[in-house]
């Protein structure tokens, strides 16, 4: 019955992968068991990562899956229990397959992977490493099974390659030593009288205003900040305000919007429980949402323009839905003096760059302001990734590190996979280092876009592309160019059949497909116009930031420019190396 030898077991059922390694049942065992339940209740022990239906991207990654060599009751068999290098060639193997699961869809689009950076982005590796680890860590803490130092010997492995991982990706910031943080300290300190537990000190940031340092070593699963569900502002608080018979009466008014004309008014009393919080705030918010008429101008021609002008043409409808009605009809309730637009604006740029949506322990999603927390700046290369859920134990929300942050060293979140240009025009800044969340969309207008059943990467219904720069095949057929796009332009042109051979065929709509992308994109770049470099010093803040936006999209169309040109010379000798050969 028993084996010694742990096992990978890939089984799909009921449109469900199952990632099992079985640490003491036989394959006998695992293959007659259905479910993960009767595995994890037997003698043995199941390390489970899956990917469900639920994901929106299921038969892509299935597909993925299967493609990489994961295919459906395929076991991959490990050498030892013991030995430090099978327990990593194991960790290996799952962190191949995790992956794939934690792939997004930006991410899968340009998803061939990438063997010699080793992982497809920061976050993907860093929530792999951390999903795996979590299995582990809840395997041991039921201490029911045999091999324990095997689980041991794979938590040790897993936590080394996350150290491993963040020393390659540290980033350094500018702490200003001289800035007090007064206000910050006393919401600290209200905070703390409240219980909240922190090891995290506010500090400013250069370049990013306040936020937080770590005030001792903090190590991967450490709770670097803990934040009672009383003192977080959720749509609990307009329900208990004079407030709720009004707006629940309105249709289609959300939650969402019910706390922010709440906190627009409750900001200005003077008895508020939150006064700290209120008091801690920006009093202005530097979001693409505030642009000045310059900053626009000089985003003519980006794709910035259009987010931001549409996203304020919004705010302004609802606003214009909502005021003066409000305020004429009830001015006790909405006091017209705290509702203008600018104030509305304010608290929508509040929104954006400072709520969290959370879970609460009913189940229940509620976009939250949250105190304290709201200090913690975003980061490609976050130290805290998993933080949405409050924890029905201690009803608390708490904030684990995903990886290490070193005393003294900014620790950050993840606000999510956003590109610079939702980034700028909902919180104000361009991220430091490359975003693979920076790409230009492609709307192909062929007349027959549904035709290629058989084609897999065809049938994706968006396209896209980022700077070639991200990508490590810059060969024939690849030239750092995504492989769906160039699959879907090359069967637009010859639906019938088209192989990557290097007949001359083939070569020919190699270079018919290179040409129309860099005709696409010269134009793109002559409506980008001249690189502008401002006015020095004396440039504002949202021009610094239209023209840094700009130039960032300037240099992800020359790099596709400058790859399809390279592939084009590519295509062009190999085809006349061909037909001198004929
Ligand atoms: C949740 S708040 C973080 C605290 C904020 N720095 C403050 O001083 O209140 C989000 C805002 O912080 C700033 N921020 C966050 N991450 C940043 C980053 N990586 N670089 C520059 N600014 C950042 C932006 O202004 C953003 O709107």
């Amino acid at each position: 019955m028993l084996s010694s030898k742990p096992k990978f077991y890939v089984k799909l059922a009921q449109l469900t992968f199952e990632y099992h390694l079985n640490l003491s049942s036989s394959m006998a065992d695992v293959e007659a068991c259905s479910s993960r339940d009767s595995l994890e209740n037997g003698d043995g022990c199941s390390l489970v990562l899956e990917l469900t239906e639920d994901d929106p991207l299921f038969h892509k990654k299935k597909k993925l899956l299967n493609d990489k060599g994961f295919g459906v009751k395929e076991q991959i068999h490990l050498q030892s229990s013991m030995c430090p290098d099978s327990i990593s060639n194991s960790l290996e193997t799952m962190l191949r397959i995790g992956r794939i699961i934690h792939l997004d869809e930006v991410e899968l689009y340009f998803g061939e992977f990438d063997t010699q950076m080793g992982f497809y982005s920061p976050r993907n590796e860093l929530e792999t490493l951390n999903s795996i680890l979590a299995r582990v860590n809840t395997l041991l803490s039921r201490q029911m099974h045999k091999k324990m130092n095997v689980w041991q010997g794979l938590q040790a492995a897993i936590i080394l390659k996350i150290q491993e991982f963040g020393n390659q990706i540290k980033e350094v910031a500018r702490i200003d030593k001289n800035y007090t943080c007064e206000k910050e300290k006393c919401l600290v300190q209200w905070g703390e009288s409240n219980g909240v537990k922190t090891k995290l000190e506010i500090a400013y940031v250069g370049g990013a205003g306040r936020g937080v340092v770590a005030m001792e070593d903090l190590r991967v699963g450490d709770i670097a900040l803990e934040i009672p569900v009383s003192i977080i502002l959720s749509k609990d608080l307009v329900h208990k305000s004079d407030m709720d018979n009004v707006l629940g009466k309105i249709e289609g008014m959300s939650s969402e919007t019910m706390l922010l004309l709440w906190s627009m008014k409750e900001k200005h009393n003077c008895g508020s429980k939150f006064k700290n919080y209120f008091d801690s705030l920006p009093k202005e918010f530097h979001t693409g949402l505030s642009f000045g008429v310059d900053a626009i101008m000089a985003l003519e021609g980006t794709l910035l323009l259009e987010e931001i002008m549409q996203a304020k043409e919004h705010l302004r409808t609802q606003y214009d839905e909502l005021f003066p009605r409000l305020c004429n009809d009830y001015p006790d309730i909405f006091p017209p003096k705290f509702y203008t637009w600018e104030q509305f604006l304010w608290a929508c740029e509040l929104f954006y760059s400072n709520s969290m949506k959370i879970i609460f322990a009913d189940g229940k999603l509620r976009t939250c302001l949250i105190p304290i927390a709201g200090f913690l700046n975003h980061s490609l290369n976050p130290h805290i990734v998993h933080y949405g859920r409050v924890d029905s134990a201690t009803n608390s929300l708490k904030f684990p590190l995903s990886r290490p942050c070193n005393i003294g060293e900014q620790c950050c979140l993840s606000y999510g996979n956003f590109s610079t240009s939702h980034l700028i025009t909902f919180y104000g800044f361009s991220p430091q280092g490359d975003n693979r969340y920076d790409v230009i969309p492609i709307d192909i207008d062929v007349g027959q876009a549904d035709c290629f059943d058989d084609c897999p990467m065809s049938n994706w219904t968006t396209h896209m592309v980022r700077g070639t720069w991200l990508s490590k095949n810059h060969n024939i057929f690849y030239y750092g160019l995504p492989s769906p796009l160039l699959d879907y332009l090359r069967r637009v042109r010859n639906p019938m059949q088209y192989e990557k051979t290097h007949q001359q065929p083939d070569l020919e709509i190699e270079l018919e497909v290179l040409e129309d992308l860099q005709s696409t994109f010269s134009n793109m770049m002559e409506i980008l116009g001249d690189t502008d470099f401002g006015d020095g010093e004396n440039t504002s803040w949202d021009v610094k930031l239209a023209l840094e936006f700009k130039d960032l999209e300037r240099r992800i169309i020359s790099s596709i420019l400058t790859s399809c040109s390279a592939g084009r010379s590519l295509v062009e000798s190999e085809l006349s190396r061909v037909m001198s050969k004929d």
